[in-house]
């Protein structure tokens, strides 16, 4: 008897050993929208020997995230994402199973929760404060600001006050805390080649890969076993009890706590609590100040849409010196700006990788289980099937329009959807709302070198060692 045979999506021609990754350029999400130009929405690659799908438009996004969103609610996992995740038991990279639904559920219902990004109000408003002092001494001196290090430097203050209540970038401990999770990052951008490739799995022990992952999950460690201790240290929570203020606390406290009374089938031990801080330190640090340089490069570059926003904001806060909450809730076009630059420059371009846990058919095609499967939020964000003159950037597309970023509407998915999707819009948006509203509010601005061309590069997504 013969099998019936699978019906599969195109696939571009592929060599022997490496398969499809020669034709992957540095600026994967480009090289993968130009291959889908040929090969379609939904097409088959080979990473090494390793079946890849990739998903390029908002169609083929719903049945991966939405109609089989449990079949493929799977991350693939690495040696690298093992090691510095302490075996995978943080929120992004753990397998979908009981642990990781609990772990999903702290973070939406009690570390992200929209109640609990309010009360970290206050932050964001030392932090942009901070910020605005920055800027306008630059305007004294009349030198230059670098908002992109500004902006980083926001960001990572205003996430390590809510995660460990206290910022890092002043001290010794933290300079060196920073660094690590830049080189972390970094390790995390790298895709290895011995993943893909068996008869290559030894060359990171060989280059020295493998000896840096292990070093940083190593120092991460220590310093994350330094900032617990801290905290169950009596002298902190006496001081953190002595103002009572529940509204005050910070994810360590918060973890701590559920740690110790640990009630539920499912244990939350201390590598998971050192695991989930770095998770959302890393998620949160990187994405965040990317869509703060992107919306202001393209407000920059677009002088008729920086002026509509400044009057908007402008007439909104009318004299007051600070602008609130309420405020930007009025700030329409202020929004319809943060969804362009979304759109225009998903800042996660490739979103994580997953795995069918099963056989499953997608769009008519025959996909396997352990296929995994690479959604290019970005290519859809700019697919020409859903947006009217894609390449141009317009925020006006977005006023009178009911499209967001939640995950529901597939052509917009800067945050991914279903029960992969991201836990910190709340807490983003409200950076990068209060940021953005300031900046046009308080300052002018003007490029520094009149006639010279602002560089639009992008900085490469995935680097193959
Ligand atoms: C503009 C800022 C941000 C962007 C564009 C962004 C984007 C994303 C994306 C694309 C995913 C993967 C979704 C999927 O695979 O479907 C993700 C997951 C995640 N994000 Fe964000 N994120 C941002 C900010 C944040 C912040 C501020 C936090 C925390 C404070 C955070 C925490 C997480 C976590 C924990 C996950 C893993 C969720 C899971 O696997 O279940 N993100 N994010």
């Amino acid at each position: 008897l013969h099998k019936p045979c699978k019906k599969l999506p195109a696939s571009p021609p592929k060599l022997p050993i490496l398969g499809n990754l020669h034709q992957l350029s540095a600026l994967t999400h480009r090289s993968l929208q130009s291959l889908g130009r040929k090969y379609g929405p939904l097409m088959l690659l080979h990473f090494g020997s390793r079946p890849v799908i990739i998903v390029q438009s908002a169609d083929a996004a719903t049945e991966i995230m939405k109609t089989n969103d449990l079949i493929f609610a799977d991350k693939p996992g690495t040696r690298t994402t093992r090691r510095l995740f302490y075996d995978m038991k943080d929120i992004s990279v753990a397998p979908y199973g009981e642990y990781w639904r609990k772990l999903k559920s702290v973070c939406i219902l009690q570390l992200l929760s929209s109640k609990r990004v309010q009360s970290f109000n206050f932050i964001r408003e030392d932090e942009t404060a901070v910020l605005v002092k920055k800027i306008k001494s630059h305007c004294q001196s009349g030198s230059p600001v670098n908002l992109s290090e500004l902006f980083t430097s926001l960001t990572n203050d205003v996430i390590c006050r809510a995660a460990f209540g206290r910022k890092y970038s002043d001290g010794e401990d933290g300079k060196k805390f920073l660094m690590l999770l830049t080189e972390l990052l970094q390790l995390l951008g790298s895709v290895s080649i011995g993943e893909f490739i068996r008869c290559l799995s030894w060359i990171n022990r060989v280059n020295g890969f493998d000896n840096r992952v292990d070093k940083v999950a190593k120092d991460v460690d220590a310093f994350l076993e330094m900032v617990i201790q801290e905290h169950l240290n009596e002298g902190l929570i006496s001081c953190c009890a002595a103002d009572q203020d529940e509204s005050r606390e910070n994810f360590v406290d918060i973890l701590l706590n559920i740690y110790k009374d640990n009630d539920t089938g499912v244990s939350i031990d201390k590598d998971s609590i050192k695991a989930i801080i770095l998770d959302v330190y890393a998620a949160g640090t990187e994405s965040t100040p990317t869509v703060l340089e992107w919306a202001m490069t393209e407000l920059l570059q677009h002088p008729s849409v920086m002026k509509k926003l400044q009057t908007e904001v402008r007439e909104i806060v009318k004299d007051k010196q600070d602008i609130t909450e309420n405020d930007l809730e009025k700030m329409l076009y202020l929004k319809a700006v943060i969804k362009e630059t979304l759109r225009f420059h998903t800042p996660v371009p490739l979103l994580a990788p997953r795995v069918a846990r099963k056989d499953v058919k997608i769009m008519g095609y025959d996909i396997s289980a352990g296929t995994m499967v690479i959604t290019n939020a970005w290519a859809i964000g700019r697919d020409p099937v859903s947006w009217d003159e894609p390449e141009k950037f317009e925020p006006d597309r977005f006023v009178n329009s009911s499209i967001d970023f939640k995950g529901l509407d597939f052509e917009l998915i800067p945050f991914g959807a279903g029960r992969r999707g991201c836990p910190g819009i709340a807490f983003a948006m409200a950076t990068i709302e209060f940021v953005l509203a300031n900046l046009v509010q308080k300052f002018d601005w003007k490029l520094p070198d009149k006639g010279k061309e602002l560089d639009m590069k992008e900085r490469q997504e995935l680097l193959f060692i």
